[in-house]
């Protein structure tokens, strides 16, 4: 008599007697194997954020290059001690821009502005509101130390210093800095080309009409503006049906487009997944089978030579796995070394059983100082995705989750979304 297959009341269950790779471990892999792909190029402060610093790059000037007023008032010799002063002024004023060319005699002052480099004489500055101006002459009380409310030249960073390191995504703050200190023009990495492509006879167009039986392909948008997000150029291959020549074809294509594959569907084991079908005949797939829920199935494989990220096809788990495996992994490839996601530990606001053995990411959000999950796990409610702000992760070994035990969320910014 044959037996049935033991219950498998959910697409989750892990199958009894299969090695599942843990997580780190299948992060630890993708961190040995890739590196960078991409050309350098150079570009300036205005075009750098977003793109990859392909070397260190020094300082070419300090910041502040000169001694200079951080407040708007009166510069002298300091430093002064208690009591009453008063200072006779001298004619004219230090402004920002060419420096006050004349001494300023020991015992005067002279009117300054903020950013003015400080004139000769003059090494302290004390404040507008804390000045009474008479006739060619201000009181004020001491004391008042000397390098008062003035910024040293290259307190900020010097001349010859390294600014910013090889491998640094540019942020607008970098923008500023690289400006600061001098530098018109970066070498930066050449933005990886990543291409993105749909399988699966049942997906139409978005917006176009939909027959019973059809859905609307929502990963390929979804995928594309996270790419988008992460900095890359996202070359939008479209879709293909469940024909394996044709998505021969376009996988050619797409290796001829860009540096990088992303696919999704076709990526379990089913008489309809072609995605890991033609990477395996290609000789170049590794089937990933991860402890991960969402996005089981991985199939990673090389199409004439660029690296195929083979997505499951619910949507919910083709974000996770981006995220979670393609992001950092694509980072590598971009020269902009490993990158992991920062999270916090925060109350939970929920409950929840898991098996233990696989890492777990539910959809998230922070509400009142704890975190809470979205209703349903289920792998193509991709309402949640929109609902949430981020992701918990719960460890490998986590069976049970109080509300008010410590979990970790990854809020969507720290992917880069
Ligand atoms: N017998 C088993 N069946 C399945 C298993 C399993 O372990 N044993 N795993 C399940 C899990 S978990 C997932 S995830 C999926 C992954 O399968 P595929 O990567 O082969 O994806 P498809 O079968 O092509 O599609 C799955 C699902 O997603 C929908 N889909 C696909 N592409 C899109 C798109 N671009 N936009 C929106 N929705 C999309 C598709 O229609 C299916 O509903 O396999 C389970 N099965
Ligand atoms: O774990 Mo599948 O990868 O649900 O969606």
């Amino acid at each position: 008599m044959i037996e049935p297959p033991p219950l498998r009341n959910d697409c989750f269950a892990l199958p009894a007697g299969v090695d599942w790779t843990p997580v780190d471990e299948a992060l630890a892999l993708l961190r040995d194997r890739l590196g960078p792909v991409t050309g350098i190029e150079t570009v300036t402060p205005f075009a750098a954020p977003g793109r990859v610093l392909a070397e260190d790059v020094a300082a070419l000037r300090s910041n502040p290059p000169l001694p200079n007023a951080a407040v708007d008032g009166y510069g002298f010799a300091g430093a002064v001690a208690e009591g009453v002063h008063r200072l006779p002024v001298i004619e004219g004023r230090a402004a920002a821009g060419p420096r006050f060319d004349r001494p300023v005699p020991a015992g005067s002052a002279i009117r300054i502005l903020t950013g003015a480099a400080l004139p000769d004489g003059v090494d302290t500055v004390i404040l507008d509101e804390d000045v009474t101006v008479g006739d060619g002459e201000i009181a004020f009380r001491g004391p008042l130390k000397r390098g008062a409310n003035t910024r040293r030249a290259g307190e900020d960073i010097r001349a010859a210093e390294v600014a910013l390191r090889a491998g640094r995504a540019l942020t607008p703050a970098d923008a500023a800095l690289l400006s600061a200190v001098g530098i018109g023009a970066v070498p930066v990495r050449a933005r990886l080309r990543v291409a993105v492509l749909s399988t699966g006879d049942e997906l139409v167009e978005p917006g176009a009409q939909a027959g019973p039986g059809q859905i609307h392909d929502a990963n390929r948008p979804m995928l594309l503006a996270m790419l988008a997000r992460f900095g890359f150029d996202a070359v939008d291959m479209g879709r293909v049906g469940d024909d394996r020549a044709a998505l021969r074809a376009r996988l050619d294509d797409a290796a001829a487009r860009a540096d990088a594959i992303l696919t999704s569907g076709g990526a379990s084991a089913g008489d309809e997944d072609h995605v890991s079908a033609l990477l395996r005949d290609a000789g170049a797939m590794q089937r990933w089978r991860i402890a991960i829920k969402p996005g089981r199935p991985l199939a990673l494989g090389l199409w004439q030579g660029r690296p195929v990220f083979g997505l499951p096809g619910n949507p919910v788990a083709a974000m996770v796995c981006t995220l979670v495996f393609a992001r950092p992994a694509l980072g590598l490839l971009a020269g902009a070394g490993w990158r992991d996601p920062v999270g916090f530990e925060t109350p939970a606001g929920f409950e929840k059983r898991k098996k233990p053995g696989r890492r777990e990411y539910l959809r998230a959000r922070m509400r009142d100082g704890r975190a809470e999950v979205f209703a349903s796990e289920g792998s193509g409610r991709i309402s949640g995705l929109s609902w949430a702000e981020g992701l918990v992760e719960l460890e490998d070994g986590e069976r049970h989750v109080r509300p008010g035990d410590p979990v970790r969320f990854i809020p969507y910014g720290s992917y880069g979304l």
